[in-house]
């Protein structure tokens, strides 16, 4: 069955780096859905008459957007969000991996992976690469919870052997072991994917990063995702744990980990040589600019990125992030630019961008979603200002589109996400 949205609809279905007409809006907009995915977009008098019989969701007050993609999230963190007066080594052993011990227990696990994929669709987010847990029944979980509410999700089982805690090593041969089944299990199930997911260098054997390399050798359509050069003190561990790394990108790229289904987090202090070689295997980059500015960890060189041409899309990183919105990652990104002496100047246009189609293409979705462009899934959200709020007043007095998404994201504190769709088909938003 055919149903079409009515309402204000704005999307990026071309990259706004690269042309000044990339944002497309329709003040009073069609949009129709069917089998899962969106059949026709455009002005909604043009969009009825081609579906006359179909019935209407009036959704004109608020906004309608693709559903948000969150490129960087932990699903064991979400109740590490807001420990203040860290930065990241000692953020990870005194706050963080003392809960990610914790989720051996698979009862606490299955409630924190509901919890998880219930704060992603509230936030909007619809498609999300999300670093799972060290444990493999917790990471089946998120797997499970997320196949439950039809999520598109990428996650992987954590790796690590070295420098966490003892609870959380592993050792290559069994996490090989973990990890297929996983594979076996999930991988290419429905809207399911998986990711092989070393913590970072610093917690990597080379004989654990070896059996990624295995991994990736034996299923070629596996994603991977990692973090990088984020902190100083962890880049200078990482330099004498490798000693013959060039740099730390080096320590992923000898074990054929840096290709384009690659995402590396952070990258807040790359060199250009890094820079370079990114590019040129075509990985992409989380940009996680509230976890940037809360863990102290530093301004992203988006000039740089940008000059030599390496993608990145947007990762709330909670719980180093302030929270699951994409919208307040948009505007953290702005600020952070603003800060920067060498920032780059974002406009709405951008802000969306980066929250929807640069995060799908960075996951290798670009086709998939990221855009309300027809064929492609019908993930779709409509945002609402709450009553009485800053954001209602601009959403009726202010005329222009572009104005009225620079709002949104200014104000996205008083935006609700009122609706989600998955594939067309409305989700529970209370869990
Ligand atoms: O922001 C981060 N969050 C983490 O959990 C983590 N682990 C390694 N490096 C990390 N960075
Ligand atoms: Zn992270």
């Amino acid at each position: 069955m055919t149903v079409l949205l009515r309402g204000l609809i704005l999307h990026t279905p071309q990259n706004p780096f690269r042309t000044d007409r990339a944002l497309e809006a329709f003040s009073d907009g069609g949009l129709a859905l069917r089998d899962g995915q969106i059949v026709a977009l455009g002005s909604f008098s043009e969009v009825r008459k081609q579906y006359p019989e179909a019935p209407v969701q009036d959704c004109r007050e608020g906004v309608l957007l693709p559903g948000l993609v969150d490129t960087h999230v932990h699903y064991p963190q979400t109740r590490v969000i807001g420990a203040m007066g860290y930065s990241l080594l000692d953020w990870l052993e005194k706050r963080t991996l003392p809960l990610e011990a914790r989720l051996s227990d698979n009862k606490l696990a299955r409630e924190l992976a509901r919890e998880f994929v219930g704060l992603l669709l509230r936030n909007g987010t619809t498609t999300a690469l999300v670093f799972g847990s060290h444990f493999q029944g917790a990471t089946a979980n998120l797997f499970g919870a997320a196949e439950d509410v039809g999520l598109r999700l990428i996650a992987g089982q954590i790796c690590s052997d070295r420098m966490l805690r003892p609870e959380l090593h592993t050792t290559p041969e069994r996490s090989y072991a973990e990890q297929k089944m996983l594979i076996q299990r999930f991988h290419g199930r429905g809207k399911l994917r998986y990711a092989v997911t070393p913590r970072f260098a610093l917690s990597a054997s080379e004989g654990l990063l070896e059996v990624c390399q295995t991994l990736l050798q034996e299923h070629p359509d596996l994603h991977f995702t990692t973090h990088i050069n984020e902190n100083l003190e962890e880049i200078r561990t990482v330099a004498e744990l490798f000693p013959w790394s060039r740099h730390y990108l080096h320590t992923y790229d000898r074990f054929g980990l840096v290709t384009e289904r690659s995402v590396l987090a952070h990258n807040v202090h790359p060199t250009e040589p890094e820079l370079a070689r990114l590019a040129e295997a075509r990985a992409a980059i989380a940009h996680c600019p509230s976890s940037n500015a809360f863990i102290g960890s530093g301004i992203f060189p988006m000039n740089r990125h940008l000059r030599h041409g390496v993608r990145f899309g947007l990762g709330s990183d909670v719980g180093g992030g302030t929270g699951f919105s994409l919208l307040k990652e948009g505007l953290m990104a702005y600020l952070a630019q603003r800060y920067a002496p060498e920032g780059v100047r974002l406009t709405p246009a951008h802000l969306l961008y980066l929250a929807t189609l640069a995060g799908a293409e960075a996951l290798g979705l670009g086709e998939t979603v990221g855009s309300l462009t027809p064929g492609k899934a019908a993930d779709v959200i409509w945002v609402k200002p709450e009553p009485g709020s800053a954001l209602e007043v601009h959403f009726r007095h202010l005329d222009s589109a572009e104005d009225l998404l620079g709002s949104l994201f200014t104000l996205h504190g008083e935006a609700q996400v009122h609706q989600v769709w998955l594939e067309g088909r409305a989700a529970p938003l209370v869990f």
